[in-house]
């Protein structure tokens, strides 16, 4: 049942994620994506890091392949970049069926849901991004769809309308969600496994980035690896875009090589700096300290001190800077800390009480 090839399915985009990490977000265009596309590891011994979740996967995948069943589904849940779409690929590729891609965001009737399972062939992979965002009617389709393969297709409307029960194939849901809190219980029960993805270590990010520049044909020597993977945020997506601009740094002002000094420019054209921190980050966090005094301060208030929207400082800046222990988000407003003085090279305010370790 399973296909050696290291990716025989055919993928079908229905709809693309809306969120897209910002970091270098201008810089990700078509090509980066086709670039991007091109750097997914195809098969699960091809994966680095993550070791809990390819033991427990592989387990799953090979349990599923002794009973000539498909798998059970999958919930993969994790921050933007860790490769929960890449697994789902493998997943697909693993059990030899075709992928179908679709997001939470772009199924907001029972209808398109509906369409999209009836083209479910046995043994296909269904890859729902950000399944967390997806409308209550298609989710009350998919719980019937999980557990029971079958839809109620409603055909009419008002009292006329009738049900029209529709058998489905064996197939295998693969769910991926960035916040995992927000899936309903309902939903999240229906999945026989739930991979957590941490961030990656330093030491991974440096493999993954090693087999990237191999894989653009280039050789990226060890201390380029170290430097990038250290501002990488620990996420292989970020690794791979800075690789991309250390590789346009190297060709166009360089002498051609991936060196240190490639990497150590193109980090300095780019604004990321040593901690991995970009502009909004940075700004975000200048706000705070400097004009607000360390906080606390409301969501509001930062972004518009900053010039975006409060839900882009949310997601996007606030969730690494709290990671990285450079503020803290408190009832009272975010707060920066101690650390996010030091980072900016600032005196932090002396009065006892307003700052956070
Ligand atoms: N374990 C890994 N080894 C090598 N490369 C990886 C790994 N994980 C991710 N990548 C690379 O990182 C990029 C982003 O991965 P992917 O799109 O799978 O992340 P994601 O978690 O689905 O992100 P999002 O939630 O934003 O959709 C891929 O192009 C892939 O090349």
């Amino acid at each position: 049942m399973r296909c050696s090839a290291p990716l025989c399915s055919t993928s079908v985009v229905v709809a693309v994620a809306e969120h897209e990490d910002h970091l270098l977000a201008a810089e990700a265009d078509e090509l980066d994506r086709a670039a991007e596309a091109a750097l997914r590891p195809r098969r699960l011994d091809e994966f680095i890091g993550q070791p809990v979740v390819r033991d427990q996967l592989s387990l799953v995948l090979d349990a599923a392949n002794a009973r000539s069943k498909p798998p059970d589904h999958v919930l993969l849940a994790g921050p933007p970049g860790l490769g929960k779409t890449t697994l789902a690929m493998i997943i697909a590729g693993e059990v030899g069926g075709s992928l179908k891609i679709t997001s939470g965001p772009a199924v907001q009737h029972a209808g398109d849901l509906a369409a999209i399972l009836s083209s479910v062939q046995e043994q296909d992979v269904l890859f729902i991004d950000e399944i967390h965002r997806l409308a209550r009617p298609a989710e009350e389709m998919l719980y019937l769809a999980m557990e029971d393969f079958r839809v109620d297709v409603v055909v009419g409307k008002g009292p006329g309308a009738t049900a029209i029960p529709l058998t489905l194939p064996p197939f295998t849901v693969v769910g991926a969600t960035t916040r995992s809190g927000l899936l309903p219980a309902p939903l999240r029960d229906r999945f026989g496994f739930t991979a957590h993805m941490d961030f990656y270590s330093e030491a991974e990010l440096e493999l993954v980035l090693t087999r990237s520049a191999r894989l653009l044909g280039a050789e990226l020597q060890p201390e380029a690896a170290t430097q990038i993977a250290s501002r990488a945020r620990g996420t292989p997506r970020i690794a791979n875009r800075l690789l991309r601009r250390v590789q346009d740094w190297a060709q166009v002002r360089g002498t051609g090589a991936l060196d240190l000094d490639a990497a150590m420019a193109a980090l300095d054209v780019f604004e990321v700096d040593r901690r991995g921190l970009d502009r909004l980050d940075r700004a975000v966090l200048r706000a705070l300290c400097e004009r607000f005094g360390g906080g606390p301060t409301g969501l509001t208030t930062v972004a518009v001190a900053v010039g975006e929207e409060p839900e882009t400082v949310e997601t996007v800046a606030e969730p690494f800077l709290v990671r990285e222990g450079l503020m803290v988000r408190t009832p009272r407003g975010r707060v920066a800390t101690a650390a996010a003085f030091s980072h900016l090279g600032l005196t932090p305010p002396t009065s006892p009480g307003m700052l956070w370790e």
